[in-house]
């Protein structure tokens, strides 16, 4: 890092409260590492609606319950528009104000607020300022979350191993850039985003679509990064994630898979094959898993698809088909004992 960035520029203290590392400041800045203590996330019997002008008001999600845990990473994954958004921002406590929330969200077992400084978000939504560089980013955002009591030349090091850690070393005095100024690819902004969150980092991550705008490779290399830090500092990723390939795949612990607002599967992301199978839905050979389970579960397509060989039936039948099943399977089974489990820790 130069010198010429020694110290967070006066103005941007007197920024306004919506500025994205202003806000990163709000939320983290008494974040202390000084314990390990992990953090179990579970979530019980959980229903959000949203307003709707037909039918006074729209289930989102319907009565879910799963878990995430310290040292693993639980992706969240079913077709576009099926909660996936809405579960995360639930279990980060940030709803819109005008959805409404039943069932219980359990921090280490108790109904509590995240202790302050304890988790961090990113969104689907790159907000970042256009001219700085990437080093002025992350490192100014650094400085500005990082405890007081860290030294400069930390803060500077934790700036660079993140970015590096990002695979964004390249881009480092690249500008972030925006419509009338070119810079930064959509996938590199994705990794300075994440960059940004995990600086601190906080023990609960949540993450929408961290790998969106990513080619396979730095896909791959992001996720992978994410699952590491996971492992190594036993912290607790919950990430929401559209179409990973099958090595992104074969990263995660868990899978809560979603279709229209209800578990179709939640458990180990190894076994999702096997109950696909057993319930008549197996994965072709030679074809990416989670492609097979999107296909199978989205209905919005019903009147075009070509159905599954020769027992041609319509998604919707086999996404009731998948629900019932899971009700009534071992992994529901463990995912309710798990979180019984928790709460009695
Ligand atoms: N605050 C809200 N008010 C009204 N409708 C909402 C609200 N939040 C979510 N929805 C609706 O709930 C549904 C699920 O949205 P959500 O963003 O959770 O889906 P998603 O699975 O994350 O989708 P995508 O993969 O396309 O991002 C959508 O139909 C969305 O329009």
């Amino acid at each position: 890092m130069d010198s010429s960035i020694d110290e967070v520029p006066n103005n941007m203290s007197k920024k306004k409260e919506s500025d994205p590392l202003i806000m990163a400041t709000k939320i983290n800045i008494s974040s202390k590492d000084d314990n390990n203590d992990g953090i179990y996330l579970s979530w019980k019997d959980l229903w959000v609606s949203v307003p709707d002008k037909k039918v006074g008001r729209r289930p989102i999600l319907e009565g879910i319950s799963g878990y995430a845990q310290p040292g693993e990473v639980l992706a969240i994954m079913g077709p576009s528009g099926c909660g996936k958004s809405t579960l995360l921002d639930a279990l980060a406590g940030r709803l819109a104000s005008n959805t409404r929330q039943s069932g219980d969200i359990l921090v280490n077992g108790r109904k509590q607020a995240l202790a302050f400084g304890t988790s961090a978000y990113v969104t689907q939504d790159d907000t970042l300022m256009t001219t700085l560089t990437v080093k002025e980013t992350v490192y100014y955002s650094a400085q500005l979350q990082l405890p007081q009591s860290m030294p400069l030349h930390e803060k500077k090091e934790r700036a660079e191993e993140t970015i590096k850690e990002m695979g964004l070393q390249e881009a480092m005095n690249t500008r972030i850039g925006g419509w009338s100024l070119k810079g930064l690819s959509g996938g590199q902004k994705r990794r300075v985003s994440i960059c940004i969150e995990i600086l601190t980092r906080p023990k609960l991550l949540f993450l929408d679509e961290p790998t969106s705008g990513l080619d396979s490779a730095a896909s791959y290399h992001v996720m992978n990064r994410i699952i590491k830090i996971a492992q190594q500092d036993m912290r607790t990723i919950v990430a929401s994630i559209h179409q990973p390939s099958s090595e992104v795949f074969e990263l995660f612990d868990n899978l809560c898979l979603l279709s229209y607002g209800k578990t179709i599967y939640f458990g180990s992301s190894s076994k999702a094959n096997e109950f696909f199978a057993i319930n008549g839905f197996p994965c072709p050979y030679m074809r990416n898993p989670s492609d097979h389970y999107l296909r199978t579960i989205n209905k919005d397509f019903d009147n075009i698809e070509e159905g599954f060989g020769k027992n041609i039936i319509s998604s919707s039948k086999a996404i009731d088909t998948l629900v019932m099943s899971y009700e009534s399977s071992e992994a529901c089974l463990n995912v309710r004992q798990k979180v019984l489990t928790i709460c009695q820790k």
